[in-house]
């Protein structure tokens, strides 16, 4: 392998480097990079693993440990860092989520815990806070039949919190009762029994994931060993517990550690993001700042309005300027103003299905975004879409599921047995072949060969099965389910779960794979044919529907947020700050155009069932004076408009 040296290295092509990114991507110190929305920072995270690995710096064998918030943000980064440096190199970036790093310390060096702290090697996760006040009620009474009347002193939310914040070992202390419960329920889930299986939530293994580290030096050690750079994409968001994790694991050891975020994207406050985490990890990793100002991705009357918000989100924050892409006046941000959801629907269907009809924009350049339950606040809007032959779903059904690496692979067959052009499959798929043979591209060649042929023929087989598809869905469900378990046995299941070890615990594999198979079922029987069918799948064909947590970090031509009234933002009142952030991660989503629509009545979510009620945004008055402030236009849409 040949490196570049620092000097000579540069950016990708289509990327220019502001001077303060420039020095960020190639420092040798820890640094703590802030800037606003567009401005790069994830980008910024993928030049840096490039020039870290390209130049070497990154010293063979030592690795890139990435962590970000999504699934879908860490396979974004980790493909972006595949792209450019290619995939020998990227083999040394390690892109995680927090949840994905800590439960893989956990599985690793789960026999480093003390017994009582063991959970058993396929535990259960449990992701509500239901199920774990169930086990409280359930089978800590059971046990302890005879306790005082402690159930009326304890206070749930008061014991999710002490779950995940309360040092481990747990010591009981005859004064405080919650220590008492806290000992039983770490040990029933540590434990399981009585129909239980062992089962932990995710802060429970980042909890132990420290506590094995601190009892475990060495592991420690190994770890900083393997590891010479960490980035942090998001540390806005970063919670104590993770932060702790960082800290145990990274504090006082020559690792580097880059952390980018950005405060006025703060809305993981309700899932305990630290409100300090800039200045703890300033003082705690001695990190310089560093600051960005370009935005790279809105047109600049959208990035005149996100810089007013800006101010009053943080009154010290940067300003944010114009990347040159764009001319001066391009920029559409509006608010739309209906009586009733449906006119609503119809409207922001029709202009949808106009912007893609008259201005070559694709329905994956369009978001919906609402602010929670989008399958009742975009229900009449998929309705109207769908009779204007336009398709739209909601994202979170397929997020996860398309970000995971089997699932792409099952995609690369399908495009490669079906689609003429497919270059990037066939080497996707191959490079995936030679990894898991543990061929050396440098040196195996003949292996290679032999290896591609194999694929070929696999390919061929592939497609007259797939051509054989009959148009029952049944049958359908059942071929795909053969084609893709033979695609497995072809890659060899053993060895891809060595390549990716997640998939070898418990059931997540064959879940991964039913819901590709139930999902390419119903996307085949819709068109008949297979190039639109996986098209169909990844979204190609679908304005993509979706809360705005679940748009961090991404990015559309056209943002339409649904219903900007006191119903969505209930708290606005009581937490204001997050939900500024929120409107503002909204806003910031969009390239060229912003609409937000108030209806003045709608259906909502009332005591469990769908009722429609009427709309205000008193409570959101001040939010609504910034946009007339920054000039925003407010269109009352009537039945004439209509
Ligand atoms: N240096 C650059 N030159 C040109 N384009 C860039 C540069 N950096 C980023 N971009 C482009 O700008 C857009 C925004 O970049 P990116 O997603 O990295 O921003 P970000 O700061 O992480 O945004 P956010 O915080 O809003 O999620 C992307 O389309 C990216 O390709």
């Amino acid at each position: 392998m040949s490196y570049t040296k620092p000097e000579n290295w540069s950016p990708g092509e289509e990327i220019t480097l502001e001077p303060a990114a420039e020095l960020a991507v190639k420092s040798e110190l820890n640094n703590l990079i802030l800037a606003g929305p567009g401005a790069g920072k994830t980008e910024l995270l993928a030049q840096r693993a490039c020039f870290l690995l390209q130049t070497n710096l990154c010293p063979y064998p030592q690795k890139i440990l990435a962590i970000s918030f999504k699934k879908d943000a860490a396979e974004n980064l980790k493909n972006r860092v595949e792209l450019r440096s290619g995939k020998e190199l990227a083999a040394r970036f390690e892109s995680r989520t927090f949840d994905s790093f800590s439960k893989q310390l956990l599985d690793r060096f789960r026999l480093g815990l003390p017994d009582a702290y063991r959970p058993a090697k396929h535990y259960n996760i449990l992701t509500s806070n239901r199920e774990i006040r169930e086990i409280v009620t359930g089978y800590i009474i059971e046990r302890h039949p005879n306790q005082p009347n402690w159930m009326h002193e304890i206070n749930f939310n008061v014991l999710f919190r002490r779950l995940s914040d309360d040092e481990l070992p747990i010591f009981e202390d005859g004064e405080d009762i919650y220590t008492w419960v806290l000992t039983r329920l770490w040990n029933v889930m540590i434990q399981g029994g009585n129909g239980l299986p062992s089962s932990l939530t995710f802060p429970m293994i980042s909890k132990l994931a420290d506590y094995l580290l601190k009892q475990n030096p060495l592991i420690k050690k190994a770890l900083q060993v393997t590891y010479s750079h960490v980035f942090l994409d998001e540390f806005q968001d970063t919670t104590h517990l993770q932060y702790e994790l960082v800290k145990t694991i990274f504090l006082e050891s020559s690792v580097i550690l880059t952390s980018v975020g950005d405060d006025k994207q703060r809305i993981m406050g309700w899932a305990g993001a630290l409100s300090d985490s800039f200045e703890q990890f300033k003082h705690d990793f001695n990190a310089s700042q560093i600051e960005l100002t370009h935005n790279h991705r809105s047109a600049p009357r959208l990035i005149e309005i996100q810089n007013v918000m800006a101010k009053i989100i943080n009154e010290n924050a940067t300003y944010a300027t114009v990347s040159r892409q764009h001319s001066d006046l391009e920029g559409v941000c509006e608010v739309w103003n209906f009586q009733t959801h449906l006119d609503e629907a119809v409207f922001v269907a029709s202009s949808i299905a106009k912007r893609i009809q008259q201005e070559n924009v694709t329905p994956r350049d369009i978001c919906i975004l609402v602010k929670q339950y989008e399958h009742i606040y975009a229900r009449n809007v998929i309705e109207e879409l769908g009779k204007q032959g336009v398709q739209a779903r909601i994202e979170k059904e397929y997020q996860d599921l398309l970000a995971e690496e089997c699932t792409q692979l099952i995609i690369d067959f399908f495009k490669l047995a079906t689609i003429e052009r497919t270059h990037d499959s066939w080497v996707r798929v191959s490079e995936v072949l030679s990894f898991v043979q543990g061929f050396d591209p440098d040196h195996d060649h003949l292996e290679i060969l032999k290896m591609e042929s194999e694929l070929n023929e696999h390919i061929i087989q592939i497609r007259s099965k797939l051509d054989r598809v009959v148009n029952d869905e049944d049958r359908c469900k059942q071929e795909i389910e053969n084609i893709i378990k033979g695609i497995y046995s072809f890659i060899g299941v053993e060895k891809f779960f060595r390549l990716y070890p997640k998939y070898a615990r418990g059931t997540f594999f064959n879940q991964l794979i039913d819901d590709s198979v139930e999902k390419l079922t119903t996307a085949y029987m819709k068109y008949l044919n297979w190039s639109d069918a996986i098209s169909d799948f990844i979204g190609l064909f679908s304005i993509p529907i979706m809360t705005i947590h679940k748009s961090k970090g991404l990015e559309y031509d056209t943002v339409i947020f649904l219903g900007l009234e006191d119903d969505a933002f209930w708290s606005f009142q009581t937490q204001r700050a997050a939900d500024m952030c929120a409107f503002f991660v909204a806003l910031s989503r969009a390239k060229k155009q912003c609409f937000f629509t108030f209806s003045a009545s709608r259906e909502i979510l009332r005591f469990g069932d769908v009722q429609v009620r009427p709309q205000f945004n008193q409570n959101l008055s001040s939010l609504y004076q910034i946009l007339q402030d920054a000039n925003v236009t407010v269109r009352h849409i009537s039945e004439v408009n209509l």
